[in-house]
């Protein structure tokens, strides 16, 4: 066996080199501001530095010095600010890089901008320049780039939270773990195939490997199985609010996001568009959709309305059915159970059928269907349950585990019955619990903001819960890019498994090298070399 060892430093270096050029950009929000920063990284940051400053010698480096910054063609002073010069490595990119801090108007920034690119070999940056620079120079794993990307996107406190951990490497370093160990697992099987017969390799280096797999993969398991907690954070949970037509839907989200977002009227079919606002809930993320009422229609907008809020409710993480409390109190039979009232007016409503999973459809409650009030059954037209995302079944599922008292067919679905001011003290009384529909149930009227306490507090709640803590628990995985890659990796584990029991080791080792590729490219660390550098530490090859 030959080996080739080359260090991941040196690897780094040959692509820094290979980008060679210098670029920069303002670094700091467009538009008028006190301060903008432009920010410099490459070989000719230190002549950009000199000339602007019109400077021979650099500042000290990492030390603010204010300076009369000149333009080049005209030796004209542009503005005076603060300047840092950061020599490689010791630097965000690992390059020479330089920090211009001026004023922040349009022209002064202008005028640094066009000076800088006026000098030889300076570019202005392409997006994600910088941190690919740091990315390809070490300085960065790329979990912890996404991190990067995902802290300066982070809009409420729990993705700020969920990101910084991820920059700091919290993430990385679970990936990172499995990699090692995979690479060892890698290394005990090569050694076996390679020198099983002339060298004193120990008997049960395989064993040793096919528990570490098993273990491992066992973990990735465990970190798939996360109900998209992280994921959810990151993108935020998505609430739709459905229902029939004219219950005060367009309200309640008006309540929610504090503005008038979307048009409310007595007028049946309002609403046709999902009108989506983002809301930060309680420091969560929440994209709450208000949607079409859902009716019957031969209007062929609404049609298409009616479409889109059935299509939004399938796609939700939670979904608000709203009802309207006197009808409500008017169409349910003194004998009919809650919980089958709620899911007959699912039904009625033409609800995709996959939220209504476990509903027995042998007894439908046909006086209610009757009553004129909502449409009919339309569950042969739901949308086939193959649309779904295909984790949201194991959301399901784990929900309904969780959900001890609750109806498994009513999971992620909050009842919300309106107009509550309508109904007399009596009538009030007639009204379900959430232990009888099985499901979360709240009371509220959007004309008096009775019970809108209550409901903020139940939403947030189940929000949090499909989110988690990210400082709680180990990090989740917050991207459907690492979601992908780590499911082929698992497989490729358990295909490695599979071959082992068949004893074809070379199938084996291969199915090992295709699950660290996997995860090499979550981290971003994808190199054979690595291997060999392992077994050359492990095994002392060659001594
Ligand atoms: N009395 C009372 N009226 C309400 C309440 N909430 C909403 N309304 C009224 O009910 C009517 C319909 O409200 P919307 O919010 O437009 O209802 P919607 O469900 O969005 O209606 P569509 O978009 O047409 O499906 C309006 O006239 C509202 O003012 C409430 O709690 N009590
Ligand atoms: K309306
Ligand atoms: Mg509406």
């Amino acid at each position: 066996m030959r080996l080739t060892l080359r260090s991941k430093s040196t690897l780094f270096q040959s692509y820094s080199t290979k980008t060679g050029s210098t670029v920069f950009a303002l670094s700091s929000g467009h538009g008028r501001c006190g301060v903008a920063v432009i920010r410099v990284s490459g070989p000719s940051s230190s002549e950009a530095v000199k000339t602007l400053c019109g400077k021979t010698k650099l500042p000290h480096p990492r030390l603010a010095s204010l300076q009369r910054l000149i333009d080049p063609s005209t030796s004209e002073v542009i503005d005076r600010g603060i300047v840092l010069w950061f020599p490689g490595p010791a630097s965000f990119t690992g390059e020479d890089c330089a920090e211009f801090h001026v004023h922040g108007g349009t022209a002064v920034v202008t005028a640094i901008l066009d000076a800088l690119g006026s000098l030889p070999g300076l570019h202005h940056a392409a997006p994600g320049d910088f941190a690919r620079r740091a990315f390809l120079n070490g300085k960065m794993g790329l979990t912890e780039v996404e991190g990067l990307g995902d802290l300066i996107n982070a809009e409420t406190e729990a993705q700020r939270r969920q990101a910084i951990r991820q920059m700091e490497g919290d993430l990385g370093n679970i990936y990172s773990d499995w990699r090692n160990r995979i690479l060892k697992c890698l290394a005990n099987v090569e050694a076996f195939i390679d020198f099983d017969e002339e060298e004193n390799i120990e008997e049960d280096a395989m064993k040793i490997a096919t528990v570490e797999v098993e273990k491992v993969s066992k973990e990735v398991e465990h970190h798939l199985a996360d109900n998209r907690r992280g994921e959810r954070l990151r993108e935020g949970v998505h609430v739709a609010i459905i229902g029939a037509p004219n219950v005060g839907k367009s309200s309640l989200l008006n309540m929610l996001c504090r503005r008038p977002a979307a048009i409310v009227s007595p007028i049946a079919g309002t609403t046709r568009d999902v009108v989506e606002t983002a809301i930060n809930f309680t420091g969560y993320p929440v994209l709450l959709s208000d949607t079409a009422g859902l009716r019957e229609t031969t209007d062929i907008i609404e049609k298409e309305g009616v479409k889109r809020a059935l299509d939004r409710a399938q796609k939700a993480d939670l979904k608000v059915l709203m009802m309207d409390a006197t009808n409500v109190i008017n169409t349910k039979s003194p004998h009919s159970k809650w919980s089958e009232y709620i899911l007959d007016h699912m039904v009625c409503l033409g609800i995709p059928a996959t939220t209504l999973q476990n509903f027995d459809q042998s007894s439908p409650n046909t006086e209610y269907m009757n009553s004129g009030q909502f449409l009919e059954t339309k569950k042969s037209s739901s949308p086939p349950a193959q649309d779904m995302h295909p984790d949201q079944e194991s959301v399901s599922r784990e929900v309904l585990d969780q959900s001890g008292d609750e109806d498994p067919a009513l999971n992620s679905v909050i009842v919300a019955i309106n107009k509550s001011d309508l109904l007399s003290e009596k009538e009030r009384t007639l009204l379900p619990s959430s232990k009888d529909a099985k499901c979360p149930v709240c009371i509220l009227s959007c004309s008096t903001s009775e019970g809108l306490d209550a409901f903020t507090a139940l939403l947030a709640d189940q929000v949090k819960d499909l989110c988690g803590d990210p400082l709680a628990s180990s990090p989740t995985l917050t991207q459907v890019r690492h979601r992908a890659h780590l499911k082929l990796c698992h497989q490729h584990l358990v295909r490695y498994q599979s071959h082992v029991s068949s004893q074809n080791t070379v199938l084996a080792a291969e199915a090992l090298r295709r699950a660290l590729r996997e995860l090499g490219q979550i981290t971003g660390t994808v190199s054979v070399e690595d291997v060999l550098d392992v077994i050359f530490k492990d095994f002392c090859i060659g001594k």
